[in-house]
């Protein structure tokens, strides 16, 4: 997948901006506030719906604008093989409302917006995958799921619906048949959802090991564990709903099911996640996120958008270098953003497409360096 244009209108510090990407390795470089990360922002945000910095809301609308516009063009393999097809989706968004277009159709869901173009991100927050909470992970693997299972997305909304409707009848304390059959209907959508991320974890260590080995090798041996959100060696996930009904009667939420679910690294030398330092929990995160980029390629046939903020100031000069070569040997196209150009590119001497942003405005930086 090759973003081949970027347009933003209204989105932070821009007016108006336009970028125009390079396949191969994108290097945006600006002074401190020039709004590098926001244009990694918006590809994130036709992504996921959300910016990793929060939601649009949360002040990607340029302040005292009506809604921000962005427009992305990019090119992917045709469906079947052979020539790649161009794709274009716009997204305009108020902060409450939104209108989305791809392929010249209005979309009726921001899922569907999102499932079409696939972007990874490695930024200064992301250590949450390893350290943070919970959240960040489930949606770590949704987020996998969604993009090479088909049938993963509906299956998803299924339970999030019916959840959504046991929690109604647990806060009316309406006890009966209908908790019966919402419970029913979890289960029915909640034990696959949970037995494909299981696999799909599965799928991950075998790419996630020998990327740590190369980023991490004092970390040794990688294990990946899945915790479903109930005691799933024991019992179904509709009895566990069962069982836990007075409790959650008492509380007036649904306490098990994928809903709660979480994943953790072990490393069998460490005693726990929390001896690894801020550095070692990066090269973690980052190289979870490489190690699902790289599955989605071998999946999908086409890598995902790679994105990695402020890498300079992330990774040693070292770490930089083994990542970028990682990069180049892969098909993906990747930007990365940095006051200046981080120290790991000149030990790669990889070709790059360079952009500097200053006072709002993108600079094209003619010459393709090596
Ligand atoms: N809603 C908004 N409206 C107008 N301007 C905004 C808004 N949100 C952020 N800004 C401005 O836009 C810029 C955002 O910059 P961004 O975080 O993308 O910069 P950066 O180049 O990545 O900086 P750094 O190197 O400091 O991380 C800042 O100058 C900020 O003050």
């Amino acid at each position: 997948m090759q973003i081949t244009r970027l347009d933003l209108r209204r989105f932070r510090r821009f007016d108006e901006i336009s970028l125009a990407p390079a396949p191969g390795i994108n290097l945006i470089t600006g002074a401190n506030g020039a709004g590098k990360t926001s244009l990694l922002e918006a590809m994130h945000l036709m992504a996921y719906g959300r910016s990793f910095r929060g939601r649009v809301r949360d002040g990607l609308l340029q302040a005292g604008a009506e809604a921000l516009e962005v427009f992305v063009e990019w090119r992917e393999p045709a469906a079947g093989g052979g020539e790649t097809r161009l794709r274009r989706a716009g997204l305009r968004h108020s902060g409450q409302d939104w209108v989305g277009r791809l392929d010249g159709s209005n979309v009726s869901q921001l899922g569907d917006l999102c499932a079409a173009l696939a972007v990874v991100s490695f930024e200064p927050g992301s250590h949450a995958l390893i350290t943070g909470g919970a959240e960040t992970r489930r949606r770590y693997l949704d987020w996998g799921l969604f993009h090479v299972e088909h049938e993963f997305m509906p299956l998803w909304r299924r339970y999030a619906r019916a959840l959504k409707q046991r929690n109604a009848l647990l806060k009316s304390r309406r006890i009966g048949d209908g908790l019966d059959a919402w419970e029913r209907e979890l289960a029915e959508a909640g034990e696959p959802i949970s037995r494909r991320r299981q696999l799909y974890l599965e799928d991950l260590r075998g790419l996630l090991a020998p990327l740590l080995a190369g980023l991490a090798p004092a970390l040794g041996e990688v294990e990946l564990e899945y915790l479903p959100g109930w005691r799933r060696e024991a019992v179904s996930l509709e009895d566990a709903l069962l069982l836990a009904r007075d409790r959650d009667l008492q509380s007036g939420h649904t306490s098990v099911g994928p809903h709660r679910a979480d994943w953790r690294i072990h490393f069998p030398t460490l005693p726990g996640r929390e001896a690894l330092s801020r550095g070692q929990a990066k090269l973690t995160a980052l190289s979870a996120v490489l190690a699902q980029a790289a599955h989605h390629a071998a999946s999908r046939g086409s890598w995902p958008v790679i994105v990695l903020d402020d890498l300079g100031s992330e990774l040693d000069r070292e770490h930089q270098a083994r990542v970028l070569s990682r990069l180049v040997g892969s098909d993906a196209q990747a930007f990365i953003t940095g006051t200046e150009s981080p120290p790991g590119l000149q030990k790669v001497q990889v070709p790059v497409t360079r952009f500097h942003v200053e006072h709002g405005a993108l600079v094209p930086i003619e010459t393709r360096q090596t």
